[in-house]
């Protein structure tokens, strides 16, 4: 197969969404900024990789890496055991990520997930969710005011603090604790049995995860994404994503 890019193919998630009366499927533009000025060439993959046998997976051999965006839609709880619906379900989207992370995991292509995809990384990995934090009475407030102005919603508001030794800490070069925005009402309940933490937040919440044995799988609870030109952490973040994603195009030519 001919070479259509010089840089790595990273494929993004995209939500189901209304664009006036039709449905349609969005993706917001600070993902595919962020990869396009980490180096990468974002592909938006719709719902419909799903709807036929193989469409995926042969879509898939065409990809260097896989971005799972955030969403203010909720992963259906069955995915995860619990009974019950969620007001804001995306299923088609719950579909197609955890089809996604079932192959890259399997082709160790590397993933990076973000607030959504960090929690749907951990469900696929025989995770659980706290499915309203604030009720849980645990943790600090995490969801964002979407009454204040983008800037004030996506502004820093807590500290995340590395684990020594992981490989967040080990890719900053440091395990100091840093701030971070934070947009969420679900959190991590229970990373299931492959996942490592990587970074909690000062209430104790797990804010970042990676899978072991796998060149590059980090998922972040905060947005990396937000004004990623500026932010020298949330762009060595996507550095090293696309680095990988880099390494990985060139192990699977022939
Ligand atoms: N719905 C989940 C995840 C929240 C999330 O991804 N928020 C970001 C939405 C907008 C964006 O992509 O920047 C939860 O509430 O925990």
């Amino acid at each position: 197969m001919g070479i259509i890019f010089d840089k790595p193919l990273i494929g993004v998630v995209m939500c189901q969404n209304f664009i006036g009366s039709h449905a349609g499927q969005t993706v917001h533009n600070k993902y595919l900024d962020a990869i396009v000025l980490a180096g990468g060439v974002p592909l938006p993959l719709p719902h419909q990789l799903m709807q036929a046998p193989h469409l995926l997976e042969n879509s898939m051999t065409v990809l260097d890496g896989i971005l799972l965006t955030g969403s203010p839609s909720n992963i259906e709880p069955w995915h995860y055991g619990e009974d019950g619906r969620e007001a804001h379900a995306d299923p088609a989207r719950d579909r197609l990520a955890f089809g996604l992370i079932t192959h890259a995991t399997g082709k160790k292509m590397p993933m990076f997930g973000i607030c959504r995809g960090l929690q749907e990384l951990v469900v696929a990995n025989g995770g659980a969710l706290h499915r309203q934090l604030h009720m849980t009475h645990l943790f600090q407030e995490h969801r964002e005011d979407d009454a204040l102005p983008l800037e004030k919603q996506y502004a820093p508001v807590h500290d995340v603090l590395p684990e020594v030794d992981g490989m967040l800490s080990q890719l900053l070069g440091s395990a100091e604790p840093f701030a971070v925005n934070s947009l969420h009402g679900q959190g991590i309940r229970e990373t299931g049995p492959l996942l490592r933490v990587e970074a909690r937040a000062p209430d104790g919440l797990i804010e970042a995860v990676s899978l072991p044995k796998h060149p590059f799988s980090l998922a972040v609870q905060w947005h990396p994404e937000w004004h990623s030109d500026r932010d020298p952490i949330s762009r060595r973040l996507f550095t090293a994503f696309i680095h990988a994603a880099v390494c990985y195009h060139k192990e699977k030519q022939p």
